[in-house]
């Protein structure tokens, strides 16, 4: 803070149980249709093409890995509207596009939807509320309402819709777990934070100096990793905070390690985690300045032990929102600030 600053300090945000429980749900409620929709739509469909930009769009790159890991015979594939647009794919009326936009404005989110209305294709929408640009001519519109935790709404619908979808198509043998478990995931959210409160609070201590820090993660954990990476610390806090696939690590990027490197790595339950393991084992040789959040450390009361790997990504979202928070205070930068996101034109 400069002498002339008259803004109060950033304090971190208190853990508001109350609000991250009601700001869900919008999304339970619409998870419910959606999986009535997947279930309708599973014999009517080829193709699934996951259209989103940042967060939403890593949302996306989780339903993908899970959809992979379910051998379906369905084409899927993820893109940022702008290069959908380029690309132009294939579309039919077997082709489900599914878009979704917490803000419901975002520019080539909207692009991409009207483009979309004179296809021949199905388009599916996840947004906030009907207002939205986005909503407007949607084929399926699911609708969070007003929320704080959009990101985890996108993520409640989609695997909804999802579940609905697999066990109408070929039978999931985990669709009653995930539609449960869903109903837990505001509190394991509340849950995930408050046990990792203490622990951002003095990780946000120790970092709050550096400016470049890398994440490491694999499979549906790679949403994480990005989200915190790229959507918080480097949107909201203008640290040079880059993520990588477990995967690629050893395919250039650990040339950067030294000692002083910090590197947060994540792991999940999923079959992608001997990737980060490998990756944690190699960082736990080279740098005195590593963070482990890891999945396993985290209860998740309330979802079945079956699909506790899918809600994984989440929970850790949580247990770092709270490093975020603690960050922002200490550095005395608010979340909020932007210099060029919906300030200026780009
Ligand atoms: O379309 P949405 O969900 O409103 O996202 C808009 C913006 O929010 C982020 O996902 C995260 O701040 C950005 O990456 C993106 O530009």
């Amino acid at each position: 803070m400069t002498l002339t600053d008259t803004r109060p300090p950033v304090q971190a945000t208190p853990i508001d149980r109350d609000l991250i429980v009601s700001s869900l749900q919008g999304a339970l409620q619409a998870k419910n249709a959606a999986a009535h929709l997947g279930r309708n739509l599973a014999h009517q469909i080829d193709r699934i093409y996951f259209v989103a930009c940042g967060a939403p769009n890593r949302v996306m790159l989780g339903l993908e890995y899970w959809l992979d890991q379910a051998q379906t015979d369905l084409q899927v594939k993820r893109y940022f509207p702008a290069e959908f647009l380029a690309l132009a794919p294939r579309l039919d009326e077997r082709t489900l596009v599914v878009l979704a936009s917490k803000s419901g404005t975002t520019q080539e989110t909207v692009e991409a939807a009207q483009f979309l209305r004179d296809q021949p294709c199905r388009t599916l929408v996840v947004t906030t509320t009907a207002d939205k640009p986005l909503a407007q001519g949607a084929d399926h519109l699911f609708l969070m309402g007003e929320t704080e935790q959009a990101h985890t709404g996108i993520y409640i619908v989609l695997q909804g819709f999802l579940a609905g979808l697999l066990d109408g198509r070929q039978g999931y043998s985990l669709h009653d777990a995930v539609l449960r478990s869903l109903d837990a995931l505001p509190d394991v959210l509340v849950e995930s934070a408050e046990l990792s409160d203490a622990r951002g609070q003095a990780d946000a201590h120790t970092y709050k100096d550096d400016h470049t820090l890398y994440h490491l993660a694999s499979g549906p954990v790679f949403t994480t990793a990005y989200v915190f990476g790229v959507c918080m610390l480097m949107e909201m806090q203008w640290l040079h905070s880059v993520p990588f696939e477990a995967a690629e690590w050893f395919h250039g990027p650990f040339e950067i390690l030294d000692a002083q490197t910090p590197v947060m790595i994540l792991l999940g339950e999923d079959p992608s985690r001997p990737q980060a393991e490998r990756a944690l084992t190699f960082c736990q040789k080279y740098t005195d300045r590593l963070m482990v959040y890891d999945a396993r450390d985290l209860p998740m009361t309330g979802v079945d032990p079956e699909v506790r790997a899918l809600f994984a990504p989440y929970a850790l979202q949580a247990a770092l929102n709270r490093f975020a928070e603690h960050l922002a205070a200490q550095r005395n930068h608010s979340l909020d600030t932007r210099r060029y996101m919906w300030v200026t034109d780009y």
